[in-house]
């Protein structure tokens, strides 16, 4: 009798992760905790984050971060959106061939947070057409009144963002990351502790590896 095997090519995929959440919900703290964590297992990582200095470093968009000065929001959305095509296909996408990607902040966070600021989120996704769903999207649910907790502890004594500055913007932002987020996402409680919401982490990742 001739015994027939079936053949199976198991090939790990590298894995996009991208953390959203209100400013101080714990998301550059379990980037971090998950990079950690997949180093030690010897997985090879890139971490980045959006917006990056493209947008951060423009005027329009300092005044705007800084003290709430704009003429145009759909230009400033716009700034955005470019920022995150060029991060994609130069930096996202090139370190995707190599490890998992962590990237603090994504197009979830534009989304809310122009949606905040009076954007259609019908225009946000138009622009934003082209960028790739991250295969896990972890999102870190804190109130307004906690992320303001918490960034004034951790920035004691520095100048806060405009929206930092008091809880009526996080409101907004908190909504409308709510109203938005895919199914597919991590929704976590982010009042926990860092190790209970790290281990629900990793308990998602092992889960979202998926093999051909
Ligand atoms: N689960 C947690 N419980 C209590 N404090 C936390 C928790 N996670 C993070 N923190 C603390 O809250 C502060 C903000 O955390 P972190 O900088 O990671 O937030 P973030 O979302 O990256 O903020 P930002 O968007 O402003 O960069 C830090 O001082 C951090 O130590
Ligand atoms: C993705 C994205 C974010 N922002 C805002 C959100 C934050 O308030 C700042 C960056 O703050 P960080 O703590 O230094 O990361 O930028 C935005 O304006 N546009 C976006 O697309």
């Amino acid at each position: 009798m001739k015994h027939r095997y079936k053949r199976r090519i198991n090939t790990v995929k590298n894995l996009l992760v991208a953390f959203c959440g209100l400013d101080g919900s714990g998301k550059t703290t379990q980037l971090n905790l998950l990079a950690d964590w997949l180093e030690s297992n010897h997985e090879h990582i890139f971490k980045t984050r959006q917006p990056c200095d493209f947008y951060r470093q423009n005027d329009k968009v300092r005044a705007y971060l800084d003290d709430g000065i704009v003429t145009n929001m759909h230009g400033i959305a716009l700034l955005a959106a470019a920022d995150r095509q060029f991060h994609v296909s130069e930096v996202i996408e090139p370190n995707l061939q190599h490890g998992h990607v962590l990237c603090d902040r994504y197009l979830y966070s534009s989304i809310a947070f122009f949606k905040a600021r009076g954007e259609s989120v019908d225009y946000i996704k138009a622009i934003n057409k082209d960028v790739p769903e991250p295969d896990l999207t972890v999102f870190i649910d804190i109130s307004p009144e906690e992320a303001l907790r918490r960034i004034a502890l951790r920035d004691a004594g520095q100048k806060t963002l405009f929206e930092e500055q008091d809880t009526s913007v996080f409101v907004k932002v908190r909504d409308a990351f709510l109203e938005n987020i895919p199914s597919s996402a991590l929704i976590i409680d982010g009042t926990q502790s860092k190790t209970a919401i790290h281990n629900e982490i990793t308990s998602e990742f092992e889960k979202r590896r998926s093999f051909v």
